[in-house]
């Protein structure tokens, strides 16, 4: 009807004489040549689509509500990913696999970028969830921590930029949620934030310890995980574990547009491609040992030690939360 089967062909003169020493090496080594110097055209390309697509109007209609995590865009194109599992957003499978989902949702909208809350007005994530490691289903466990895997992958290694609207408590895996993104600010007041595995007697995985090393100073991280410890907001706001603190979660999240708006001037693949290049060297220590990260959280998990501790720390909790 019309239409162009071919828009774009390159017929390569094999003889030329830049290509002769290649060809009479191997077969066709011009046309691959050729094929290897348009890749980089097609990709930029792509991007400058892409980027045209970025500035269409702002408000997009993007993945429908689902119950554990909210997902809007606002007017000035930004993504908003609520987490809402009452009474704690404690990471069980479910939320995970929704965050998972809502990220993909995210990156395939070309947002200008994604604030992460939480719909809790005391606590942002109260990290894992226990149950999930206590007595478990070793099938569900290994999707678990995959998953978790997944989820950090997306949201550490995204190419859209990501902020943490952090309104309340982040222990754990809540901070790693948090540290996993580019800014964070924090509602002041009592809450904490910090990797207290050890408080647990777990040991925060190599990849969370990562996250935290590339966000904090080494020497406050090795004192930080070894000791548990949870940094009132003063204490993060001093050694940038948090960027900002924000007086309530509309300041928080306002401080955390002001950062995204920081990119609108910035080509958005240089911008990506500089984030990913400073974030490639945990993410390909993760890729290479996923495998080996999954058997040890699943050894760990069948330690009666391990189950021990885990036990007397639900125990606690639920004493705390009878008072
Ligand atoms: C020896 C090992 C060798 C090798 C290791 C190898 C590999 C490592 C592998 C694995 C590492 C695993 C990594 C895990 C990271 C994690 O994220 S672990 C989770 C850590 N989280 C916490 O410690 C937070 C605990 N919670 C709290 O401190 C408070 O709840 C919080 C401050 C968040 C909120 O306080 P508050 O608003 O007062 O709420 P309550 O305390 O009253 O809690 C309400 C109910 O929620 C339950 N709950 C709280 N946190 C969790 C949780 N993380 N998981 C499940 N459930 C949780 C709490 O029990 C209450 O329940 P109830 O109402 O009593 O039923």
């Amino acid at each position: 009807m019309g239409r162009a089967l071919v828009w774009d062909a390159t017929c390569v003169d094999s003889l030329a004489a830049s290509h002769l020493p290649s060809t009479s090496q191997k077969a066709a080594a011009a046309a691959e040549s050729a094929q290897m110097l348009k890749r980089p055209k097609m990709f930029l390309l792509r991007q400058a689509v892409s980027n045209a697509r970025q500035l269409a109007p702002s408000v997009r209609a993007m993945s429908s509500k689902g119950p554990l995590v909210d997902l809007t865009v606002d007017n000035d194109g930004v993504a908003i990913m609520t987490l809402q599992r009452p009474p704690v957003n404690s990471l069980n499978l479910d939320l995970l696999k929704e965050i998972s989902k809502s990220l993909d949702d995210v990156a395939k909208n070309k947002s200008r970028g994604m604030i992460l809350t939480s719909s809790s007005p005391t606590v942002f994530s109260a990290g894992l969830d226990i149950m999930e490691m206590y007595k478990p289903d070793m099938k569900r466990a290994e999707e678990f921590w995959t998953t978790l895997q997944d989820v950090w992958f997306k949201l550490y290694g995204s190419s859209f930029a990501t902020a943490a609207a952090i309104n309340g408590h982040a222990p754990a895996g809540g901070c790693l949620l948090s540290m996993s993104c580019e800014y964070r600010a924090m509602v002041g007041g009592k809450f904490t934030i910090g990797l207290n595995e050890t408080a647990l007697g777990i040991v925060a995985p190599k990849w969370f310890m990562d996250t935290m090393c590339r966000t904090i100073s080494m020497r406050q991280a090795e004192l930080a995980l070894t000791t548990a410890k949870m940094f009132t907001v003063d204490e993060a706001l001093k050694c940038e574990l948090i960027d900002e603190i924000a007086t309530d979660k509309a300041d928080a999240i306002n401080k955390c547009k002001t950062f995204l708006k920081k990119f609108e001037k910035i080509p958005p693949l240089a911008r990506a491609i500089t984030k990913l290049k400073m974030r490639e060297e945990p993410i390909k220590n993760l890729q290479t040992s996923r495998q080996a990260d999954v058997q040890e959280f699943l050894s760990f998990l069948k330690n009666p030690k391990v189950q021990q501790s885990l036990e007397m720390y639900i125990q606690a909790l639920k004493q705390k939360a009878a008072k």
